[in-house]
């Protein structure tokens, strides 16, 4: 399966920032992976468009009285192709559950955009040993039945591990994705794309992108500059 590397850029970016977006967007074509940068909403129309494009929140909602709210048709509208949705930047600090997450995926997929699904443990779960349990669990309740390989990527971001410098272990990220891949063969009969995220650097990308049932990765710090993000796509294994 090609790889895809997502960047997402969270609160970050100015209009100054297109120029490294337009660096990804020149060198995109001689890489073997899949480049996305998820933008926030307000770059979205200024990007060049040679390059997917990403938003990282939806209403699930098409339209209404939501003061403040961007509708996944509104972020089609505006150019994105993919919409990141339950990131635990969200899930804590807007307190969304499953099942808020899981109508933000639907709404994605209304309006024909690919969901990109987030998941992922708590240090104190982890260290509670109740890291499949939790990521299985975000997972059934998250991700909607209309999901397809198609229309859903699922990353997997130990909470621990975003801009902290830490990874788990190569084991222990295979575990992971392992049970995301069986959890989402059982109950769809079908293969999905899994990233990792967290921590993700030019100096690690290639030990992560190896390993099995890891598609590629989900990058936040490290994709604000064309260079770094550039070098951790470019470790990603030929499909
Ligand atoms: O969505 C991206 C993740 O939260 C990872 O962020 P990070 O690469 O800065 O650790």
């Amino acid at each position: 399966m090609r790889a895809l590397i997502a960047g997402n850029w969270k609160m970050n970016g100015l209009r100054e920032s297109l120029a490294e977006v337009a660096a990804v967007a020149a060198a995109a074509p001689g890489i073997a992976a899949d480049l996305l940068l998820c933008l926030p909403a307000t770059l979205l129309p200024l990007a060049p468009r040679e390059l997917p494009l990403g938003a990282q929140d939806c209403h699930a909602n098409a339209s209404g009285a939501h003061t403040g709210d961007l509708s996944a048709e509104m972020l089609a509208d505006a150019g994105a192709s993919h919409i990141i949705v339950g990131h635990s930047e969200r899930r804590c600090d807007h307190h969304e559950t499953d099942a808020a997450v899981r109508a933000k995926a639907a709404a994605a997929h209304r309006a024909a955009l690919t969901a990109i699904i987030c998941v992922g443990e708590t240090l104190a779960q982890r260290d509670a040993n109740e890291t499949l349990a939790v990521v299985t669990s975000q997972l059934a309740g998250s991700v909607p039945d209309g999901a397809t390989p198609a229309n859903t990527a699922i990353a997997y971001e130990p909470v621990w591990a975003i801009g902290t410098g830490r990874t788990p272990t190569p084991d222990q990220v295979a575990q992971v994705h392992a049970a995301i891949h069986d959890a989402l063969q059982t109950r769809f009969g079908a293969t999905f794309r899994i990233l990792y995220g967290g921590s993700v650097k030019p100096d690690n990308a290639a030990t992560l992108l190896a390993l099995p049932h890891v598609h590629g990765a989900l990058v936040g710090g490290a994709s604000l500059k064309a260079a770094d993000f550039l070098a951790i796509a470019r470790a990603a294994p030929q499909s």
